[in-house]
């Protein structure tokens, strides 16, 4: 693999705790890469020391062939736009995305801000305030200052968590549009996994400090490698394999009900539109079912046959 970033057993800690221990990750050019994971597993920690915002206690941090572990933030040719987009809002959407190419007195000024304000589709909105503009506008207007610098990577933690769930959907899209257009190498934050697997070419799945899985969004949702990531990816009924001593993970939508060798109680019934979720306490343990809206209600306190059926689970080595 042609590696364009990577992480070298690059260990990263507040005072005496370590947040990151010896991560090692290789992201190729142009790709577009997820890191997914729980609050506090590490993710925004990762992304301050590529920025370097955060030196690392250990490790080594290369870009483009060069060592970067050492060099100022100022002088990665990395970006980073955060979740709150931090526009100045004294100034003109022309003048906020101006802003980083005048500090380094750069030539073609107005050409490049005209072109990284026509790459996020906000050709006409120069002149305006901050304040004058959407959510999404505004988010467009921080990716836009920050492509104008010519990263050679963009850094985005949790772009699109303060947008509401229209915005998100159309800056997803957005995202996706502006990194085939400019093949910019991306890494983002999110702990929405839908939103790893509809952006991402490869998703690391993290926890706890450490890499739990890396693959493409289709792996990570059909080949899930450990109990935590398959949890994360909707197989919410997870039981011991007798036969292989390892374990078996079940999707509720492939969860039978109504049929089968075992029985459970149904401790709880919620309606979600296009299905009925359950949940049903079994001398097995807890497991998480569906029926197609069309079904017919089952009400909590019944009694229900189900089974799990082997060939429409994933096998992983532990529980
Ligand atoms: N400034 C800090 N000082 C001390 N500990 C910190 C600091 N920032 C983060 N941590 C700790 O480092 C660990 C990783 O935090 P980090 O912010 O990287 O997690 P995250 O995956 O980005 O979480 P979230 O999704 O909540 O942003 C956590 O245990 C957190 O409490």
């Amino acid at each position: 693999m042609s590696e364009f970033l990577s992480l070298e057993d690059l260990t990263l800690a507040y005072g005496g705790s370590v947040a990151v221990d010896r991560l090692n990750l290789a992201i190729r050019q142009g790709e577009l890469i997820a890191l997914l994971g729980p609050s506090g597993c590490g993710k925004t920690t990762t992304m301050r020391a590529i920025a370097g915002l955060l030196a690392p206690r250990s490790g080594t941090i290369r870009l483009d062939g060069k060592d970067i572990t050492r060099v100022a933030p100022s002088r990665r040719e990395v970006g980073l736009v955060f979740q709150s987009y931090a526009l100045f809002p004294h100034l003109s959407v022309f003048e906020n995305v101006a802003f980083g190419l005048r500090l380094r007195k750069e030539p073609d000024l107005a050409a490049r801000v005209a072109e990284g304000l026509a790459t996020v589709g906000l050709s006409d909105f120069a002149d305006r305030a901050p304040a004058a503009l959407s959510g999404g506008q505004q988010q467009r207007v921080a990716l836009a200052r920050s492509l104008v610098m010519n990263p050679k990577v963009l850094l985005l933690d949790e772009p699109l968590s303060n947008l509401d769930a229209r915005l998100r959907l159309e800056m997803r899209m957005e995202l996706q549009r502006v990194q085939r257009e400019t093949g910019v190498t991306m890494v983002f934050v999110t702990h929405d996994q839908a939103e790893a697997l509809a952006l991402a070419d490869r998703i690391v799945v993290m926890r706890g400090g450490a890499i739990e899985q890396v693959g493409t969004p289709e792996q990570i949702w059909t080949e899930p490698a450990s109990g935590f990531v398959a949890d994360f990816v909707g197989f919410e009924t997870i039981l011991p394999d007798p036969e292989t001593g390892g374990a078996l993970a079940w999707r509720p939508a492939a969860v039978t009900l109504g049929s089968g060798p075992h029985s459970g109680v149904i401790r709880g019934a919620s309606f979600a539109g296009a299905h009925r979720e359950y949940v049903l306490d079994t001398p097995l343990g807890v497991v998480k079912a569906e029926t197609p809206a069309s079904a017919p209600p089952l009400a909590p306190g019944a009694e229900v046959a189900f089974d799990l059926p082997r060939e429409r689970a994933v096998r992983l080595a532990s529980a």
